[in-house]
């Protein structure tokens, strides 16, 4: 059925698609991975061709339910409560203290989603749910499923705001310590996935392979995933992490979990002042940071990142990417690129911008690597000569 929930899915050309489980054949791919509306059978597909079908609807009505709902039920533990054995109805809303008449709704909207199997008053969680929305299981979503839920919400109800003037809520400059903890832990579960995919494919100057103690430098670093995926890599590297200090703060436990002692290692900084320094780093990378700050701001960064290069090192700026408006359609850059608007009044660049901040610095580029896991990021990589 067309019109129900189940039918607005992700699906990937070249991937199995979730709610259909079909294999799509990857030759057919027009399209890097999409949220899609999703036919069942040809009489839908007709009706969907023929502008039958509200889609605006689905965006309007169904998709903010589904959102908060998944938010919601990390929040409460649902969950984890059925990875626990927790498996009916009332045993699920009794431990989560829910009512069971509102719980049974969510379990249904979960269960259409595919979090949830559910045969003879029993619910099972999907191998996808598993992975990806347990506590402590360690590519989980769940830290950011609560920053969005406790922190992230309320700011939704500003984007009018937004549209009116422009101007954004910044809330790095407002969070509190709370706040920053959630949010510290949000940046660990979005980039966990992705870090171990940076660690594989990064592109690294000669030096990391061939020197035996080589430096690199990882603006707005916070947890330092994709730092310590580097250095897990190459023996003799370390890293230096710059992040603001009320998010250090918060990341310190995050980073030494990861079990690198000083090898990876936090300085409170702010990346739109400090001097990075003259000739030291092999690699510099800044991962999601530059669409905080403005088209000077970043110009400005590359020019003291390419300063604090050695011959022949490297800057990655790895980023959501803006597309152009109507090319093929990228929910993850467009959708990123508005949130980051409303988040921090600047918003994500295209890769020929990124590439301009770092041809102004004198920064060779050309390289760029998209990545498998994630579409809409890439690494667009400048090499100082
Ligand atoms: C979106 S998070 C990205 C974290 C990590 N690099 C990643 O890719 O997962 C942005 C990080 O940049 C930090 N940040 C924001 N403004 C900064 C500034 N002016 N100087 C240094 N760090 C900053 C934030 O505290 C946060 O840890």
């Amino acid at each position: 059925m067309m019109t129900g929930a189940k039918s607005v899915c992700a699906s990937h050309h070249g991937a199995l698609d979730p709610q259909r489980r079909t294999a799509w054949p990857l030759e057919t791919s027009p399209h890097p991975m999409q949220l899609t509306i999703s036919p069942d059978n040809p009489l839908e597909w007709i009706a969907l061709r023929a502008n039958m079908v509200p889609v605006p609807l689905l965006h309007a009505q169904i998709m903010p339910v589904i959102s908060k709902a998944v938010l919601e039920a990390a929040d409460k533990g649902v969950f984890d409560a059925v990875a626990e054995g927790h498996i009916t109805t009332d045993a699920i809303a009794q431990h989560c203290k829910l009512n069971p008449k509102a719980t049974g709704e969510l379990l249904g909207l979960l269960t259409a989603l595919d979090y949830f199997e559910y045969h003879d008053g029993r619910f099972t969680l999907t191998r996808m749910a598993r992975k990806w929305t347990l506590k402590h299981e360690p590519e989980s979503v769940y830290g950011m499923m609560l920053f969005n839920n406790r922190v992230m919400w309320p700011w939704l109800d500003k984007l009018g705001t937004y549209l009116e003037t422009g101007e954004g809520i910044h809330y790095h400059d407002h969070l509190n310590p709370e706040q920053w903890n959630y949010y510290q832990q949000a940046m660990v579960a979005a980039s966990g996935s992705e870090a171990k995919e940076f660690g594989r494919r990064a592109p690294v100057p000669k030096a990391l392979r061939r020197e035996q103690r080589t430096q690199m430098l990882d603006i707005g670093g916070s947890h330092g995933q994709h730092s310590v995926a580097l250095c897990k890599r190459y023996a003799g590297l370390a890293s230096t992490i710059i992040d603001l200090p009320a998010a250090i703060e918060q990341a310190a436990p995050l980073l030494a979990r990861l079990g690198m002692g000083d090898r990876v290692r936090h300085v409170p900084g702010n990346a739109l002042t400090d001097d990075f320094g003259e000739a030291q780093y092999d690699l510099v990378l800044m991962s999601s940071l530059a669409h905080h700050f403005t088209p000077d701001q970043n110009r400005d960064v590359a020019r003291r990142v390419a300063q604090a290069l050695k011959p022949g090192g490297i800057y990655i700026v790895n980023e959501f990417i803006r597309p152009e408006t109507g090319a093929s359609p990228e929910l993850v850059g467009s959708s990123t690129d508005l949130f980051y608007g409303l988040t921090s009044t600047a918003g994500n660049y295209s890769i020929a911008e990124i590439q301009s901040w770092q041809r102004d610095a004198d920064l060779r580029t050309g390289k760029v690597v998209t990545y498998r896991t994630m579409p809409g990021r890439a690494m667009v990589i400048g090499a100082k000569p």
